[in-house]
């Protein structure tokens, strides 16, 4: 509880340190006796959009039904955004009351919390004198922080996807690397992907010409010049401060599309605004359990336009990460002694209870209608790993299904993709005429591609290869896209 009074302290203190503090709250708040609720009261002085409060006022707002903290000098009431936080909700509520702004910058984008949380959900600017001086806007609001451990080979040196790869495990830190190259339990499904692209077999057709090749292709109107578009995959900023923006840049300079993840380090207004003006792209959608903040993502994707909705389907519980765990456990031990006499707490904290709200487990194909109705918008599912939901999501009106198994990062011992897709081929060879069908999930070289074109896929997307040659920015993802290219085309050329 609180009283005007205190505001008009708060008030009076900012006054005498900021110009052009509104008088009126002072005056207002001397006449005024009475004490009621807290949190009303600084609503009520928003309203009439004062909006300047000290870290004081912010540390009240502690607890999980009246929850603020402070992200780049702005105060944000997150009581509701906590159990949606896609990182977990933990790391939230450890912030409550607090600025977050160091945290905050390290993981994502200044846009990205403006796009998550609604305009009413600002409650306010921390006032000049206590909002922190690093914030120079462009220069210390955004990521920088030198996200390889090691110096990269030179670029001319990659000459395919696996030493991408193999500059990764050396260069990358140990944390992005467990996190990305991981996958479920055993990681069998996840090593299976790449394995059954290995094990599929050309059978090479001579004296053919083949002196023009063509590889580009056309998906919903758009013209790619090969079909290989982006997997889309969250924290793209755990190995380059651009992320996605260079990601996205990459792709569309090299003629392909990007598909922008709803659990991105930028927001898809920082993406887009990166990219020549109507390029179009994908988005990303998961499904949160609040259907409220579901369309709040899909108006954000109406907004910037994006040509097609990509749902992803195939993870409703958070699946285990054992690699995440290791480390987690490994940075626990660490503390416990560096703190002698501490009570070790080894316990991970990225198990499966702790996926947050922000994927709904209750997901059904008439969701899938919903996103396709409330957006008029293309709809492709993403997840799909056997024939009879390919069917389904024909029968729905799908544009396209997107055959996926999370990169094995969903459940292990799914079957690899390209088995899924030889599966929908046998059992549905006319659906592959009427539908776009995407694949993913262990595609590492040219050949792979086309193996996944003969087999009747319409392009093809890459995972983790691109989070590797994001490592070395945009020019990482536009050398690996040119790579692709150059062996597609001889092999397109030697095979067709
Ligand atoms: C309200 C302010 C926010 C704070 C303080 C915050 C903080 C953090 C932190 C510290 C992590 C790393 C957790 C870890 O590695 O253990 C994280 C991860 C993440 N956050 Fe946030 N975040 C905020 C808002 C958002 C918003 C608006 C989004 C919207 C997409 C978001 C999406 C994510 C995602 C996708 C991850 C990565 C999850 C993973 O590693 O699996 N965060 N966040
Ligand atoms: C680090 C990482 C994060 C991912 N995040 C997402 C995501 O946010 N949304 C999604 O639909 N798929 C996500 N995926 C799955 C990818 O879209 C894709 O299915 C998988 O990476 C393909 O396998 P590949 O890595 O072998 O190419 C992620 C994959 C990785 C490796």
């Amino acid at each position: 509880m609180g009283t005007i009074q205190k505001w008009a302290d708060i008030a009076d203190s900012q006054h005498r340190n900021s110009e052009g503090f509104p008088e009126y709250l002072i005056r207002g708040a001397e006449s005024v006796q009475w004490t009621f609720d807290l949190r009303q009261e600084s609503l009520a002085i928003m309203q009439e959009d004062l909006g300047l409060l000290t870290l004081d006022e912010v540390r009240k707002h502690n607890s999980s039904d009246d929850a603020w903290l402070v992200v780049n000098n702005v105060v944000w009431d997150v009581a509701d955004f906590a159990s949606y936080h896609p990182g977990g909700e933990e790391v939230i509520i450890r912030y409550f009351g607090r600025d977050a702004s160091d945290i905050y910058n390290e993981f994502h984008g200044p846009g990205l919390i403006g796009e998550f949380l609604k305009e009413e959900k600002k409650v306010g600017k921390l006032s000049v004198t206590q909002a922190q001086s690093r914030n120079a806007p462009q220069q210390q609001q955004s990521p920088q922080k030198a996200k390889v451990r090691a110096e990269l080979p030179d670029l001319q040196e990659i000459l395919n996807l696996n030493d991408f790869e193999k500059a990764a495990r050396t260069c990358l830190n140990e944390k992005a690397w467990a996190y990305i190259s991981g996958a479920t339990n055993d990681n069998l499904t996840r090593d299976w992907n790449t394995d059954w692209f290995q094990k599929l077999m050309f059978r090479p057709r001579v004296l053919r010409s083949v002196k023009h090749v063509d590889c580009s292709t056309i998906i919903l109107g758009e013209k790619l010049v090969m079909p290989i578009l982006n997997a889309p995959a969250s924290s793209a900023i755990l190995v380059h401060p651009h992320a996605e923006k260079a990601l996205a840049k990459g792709l569309v300079s090299q003629g392909s599309i990007v598909i922008i993840p709803t659990m991105s380090s930028y927001s898809t207004e920082e993406i887009v605004g990166d990219l020549p003006d109507k390029q179009p792209f994908f988005y990303q959608l998961y499904v949160s359990e609040d259907r409220a903040f579901t369309k709040t993502l899909l108006d954000n994707a109406i907004r910037f336009k994006a040509s097609a909705i990509v749902v992803t389907v195939d993870l409703p519980v958070f699946s285990k990460r054992e690699a995440n765990e290791r480390y987690e456990q490994k940075i626990a031990r660490a503390k416990t002694i560096s703190k002698p006499g501490s009570v070790g707490n080894t316990q991970t904290s990225r198990l499966p209870e702790r996926a947050s709200r922000a994927i709904d487990p209750n997901l059904s194909w008439s969701d899938i209608k919903w996103i396709k109705e409330y957006t008029g918008l293309p709809v492709f599912v993403k997840g799909i790993q056997c024939a009879e939901d390919a069917l389904s999501a024909y029968q729905i009106g799908c544009a396209g299904i997107y055959i996926s198994n999370h990169g094995g990062r969903a459940v292990d011992t799914a079957q690899p993709a390209i088995v899924t897709l030889a599966e929908v081929r046998a059992m549905h060879p006319k659906l592959m005429e009427r539908m776009i069908v995407l694949i993913d999930g262990g595609i590492r070289r040219g050949t792979d591609i086309l193996k996944a074109i003969c087999l009747g896929a319409s392009a093809v997307c890459l995972g983790r290869p691109f989070f590797y040659a994001l490592m070395y920015g945009q020019e990482g993802v536009e050398h690996a896209l040119e790579g692709e290219r150059l062996w597609y085309s001889s092999r397109v050329a030697r095979t067709e």
